[in-house]
């Protein structure tokens, strides 16, 4: 496997800043906890044609794991917060234990213990479900006959994807009846790449985030929690907008956003959740290095 590449100096230096502990070394009762909150499709798994073959590269995956065992004996805690259902995002994810999972941009929550995931099921009242039938009726219909366009659907929301659709006219008239679905239910549209999805559920990834914030200020016995979150799509520009100047902000990829700090790919994204595992090491490890 190769070595991920080296972040830059100003992403480096924000990302210390994120670590620091409160006092002169790691171990005071007034040190924040660490909530490392990832995207999942388009941050740690590049983004493909057909949704069910998601993979994290590699050195993702990796660091991921590496964040994971530190939950069990520092102040970090690792979540996966995605658009995903939060059974699918479980299943291609493999979230290691301990971890925090936000599926359908907030609308479900999940907790890795034991090797089981302990989840809240997802009730949607009657309104709901006769908007769900509506939205995925309309954007089945709306698909039908125009190759490359096709309905995901996930247990409060549906999603019509248009990244293998050659026919610009299709997909605008496509994406037309989404957006129109939407207004006539009340719905907001969400436009993400090659997306856009319906959900009858109202949330976001920033709810979600400042939730699992406290959460995870709980768990780890903590004044506080500071908050690294990475995305590369709009939707993750919701959890960027939640966070505070000691939180750390890291937009995937090209495009417009709010983050202060980017990083250009899950392999890089993964060599700065080293340097931070490395940082965490470094203090939890007893003075003389035994
Ligand atoms: O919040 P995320 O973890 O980024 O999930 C957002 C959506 O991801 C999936 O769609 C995106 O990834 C697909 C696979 O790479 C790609 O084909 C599609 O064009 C992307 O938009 C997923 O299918 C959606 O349900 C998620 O909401």
């Amino acid at each position: 496997m190769s070595e991920p590449p080296a972040p830059t100096p100003s992403v480096l230096a924000a990302l210390t800043a994120f670590a620091r502990p409160a006092g002169p070394g790691e171990g005071s009762a007034e040190d924040p906890a660490l909530l490392v909150a990832l995207d999942f499709d388009g941050t740690l798994a590049p983004l493909v044609d057909d949704p069910t073959t998601s993979r994290m590269t590699d050195p993702a995956r990796a660091a991921v794991e590496r964040l994971a065992e530190l939950a069990g004996r520092t102040r970090v805690r690792l979540a996966l917060v995605s658009g995903r259902d939060l059974a699918d995002l479980a299943d291609l994810g493999g979230p290691p234990e301990g971890t925090y999972l936000v599926g359908s941009h907030g609308a479900e929550t999940g907790h890795v213990v034991g090797g089981r995931l302990e989840s809240v099921a997802l009730e949607l009242d009657g309104g709901q479900r006769a908007a769900l039938r509506d939205v995925a009726a309309t954007l089945d219909e709306a698909a039908t006959g125009h190759p490359g366009i096709w309905v995901q659907h996930k247990p409060s929301a549906a999603v019509l994807h248009t990244r293998l659709a050659d026919d610009a006219a299709a997909v605008d008239a496509a994406v037309l009846a989404a957006d129109g679905v939407a207004d006539r239910l009340g719905l907001h549209a969400l436009h993400g790449k090659d997306v856009v999805e319906i959900a009858v559920v109202t949330t976001s990834k920033g709810e979600a985030v400042e939730r699992l914030r406290g959460v995870v200020a709980d768990a780890v016995g903590a004044p506080s929690a500071r908050v690294l979150y990475a995305g590369d799509d709009t939707t993750d520009e919701r959890a960027f907008a939640v966070l505070h100047d000691e939180d750390l902000a890291l937009k995937v990829g090209p495009g417009p956003t709010v983050a202060p700090y980017r990083v250009a790919d899950a392999d890089a994204l993964a060599g700065l959740l080293e340097r931070l595992a490395d940082a965490l090491e470094r203090g939890s490890s007893p003075p003389d290095g035994s």
